[in-house]
C-alpha cells in the first residue's frame, strides 16, 4: 500500500526511506505539495497539516514536523527552526551561544500520520549539545553542523546519513510509525 510523504525537504525523504527500509506491505511515496504551518506546536502542526493533505489527496498520507531546541536559549528556535535557519544561520546561533555554558540542546520530530479514519502521531527525541564551532563532514543539512548527540563526539554533519539514521529523533519517530504499520499488516 502507497503512503504518502508530504513535504518540501528531500533530506527528510532520504532519510526516511533508510529508517523504514525492510518494511513490508508499504511504499513511501514522496509528494512535493505543501501545507500550512500554522502557529503552534509541532504535534498542533502536523495534526493539521496531514489533514489538509489528506482532504486533497484522499490516500494515506505522513508529514512531519521538526524543530531544533536550545535550553539556554528557552527552546528557542523550536517551532521557529525554518524560519530561524533561513533568516539566521548557524553562525549566528553560535554568537548568540558565545560565552553561554550550557550547550544543552535536543531535536524533536513529530510525524502526522492520517489515513481518513486513524490519525496518529509519533514523536521522536534526540538530546546532546550545541558545539562551539561549525562542524561537518558535508553530510547532513540545517543544523546538523552544530549539534553534537549526547555520547558521541561527532556533530550529524560529521556523520553518514545511515549513522545519523541510526540514533536520530527521525529515527526514533519513523520506528514508531513503522511498528505501528506492521501491527496494523497483521
Ligand atoms: O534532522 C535534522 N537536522 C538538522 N536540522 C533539521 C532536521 N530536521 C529538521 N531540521 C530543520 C530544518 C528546518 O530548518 C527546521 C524544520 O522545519 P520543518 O518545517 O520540519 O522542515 P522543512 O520546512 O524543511 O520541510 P517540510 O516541508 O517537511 O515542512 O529544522
Ligand atoms: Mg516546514
Amino acid at each position: 500500500m502507497k503512503i504518502y510523504f508530504a513535504t518540501g525537504n528531500q533530506n527528510k525523504v532520504n532519510e526516511a526511506n533508510i529508517i523504514l527500509k525492510g518494511l513490508e506491505g508499504y511504499e513511501l511515496e514522496h509528494l512535493k505539495i505543501p501545507y500550512a504551518e500554522i502557529q503552534g506546536t509541532l504535534e498542533e502542526v502536523s495534526k493539521v497539516g496531514v489533514k489538509e493533505i489528506y482532504n486533497k489527496i484522499k490516500k494515506p498520507v505522513i508529514v512531519e514536523d521538526s524543530g531544533f531546541f536550545i535550553e539556554s536559549l528557552n527552546g528557542f528556535p523550536g517551532t521557529y527552526s525554518k524560519y530561524v535557519q533561513e533568516t539566521l544561520g548557524n553562525e549566528k546561533i553560535l554568537k548568540l551561544l558565545k560565552d553561554e555554558e550550557n550547550r544543552k540542546a535536543y531535536f524533536k520530530t513529530i510525524i502526522g500520520y492520517f489515513d481518513g479514519i486513524d490519525l496518529k502521531l509519533f514523536r521522536g527525541e534526540i538530546f546532546g549539545s550545541v558545539s562551539k564551532e561549525i562542524k561537518t563532514s558535508g553530510f547532513g543539512f540545517a543544523y546538523d553542523s552544530i549539534f553534537i548527540p549526547e555520547g558521541q563526539n561527532k556533530t550529524f554533519a560529521e556523520m553518514t546519513t545511515k549513522e545519523k539514521s541510526d540514533i536520530s529523533h527521525r529515527k526514533l519517530a519513523f520506528y514508531k510509525f513503522k511498528s505501528y504499520l506492521e501491527s496494523k499488516v497483521k
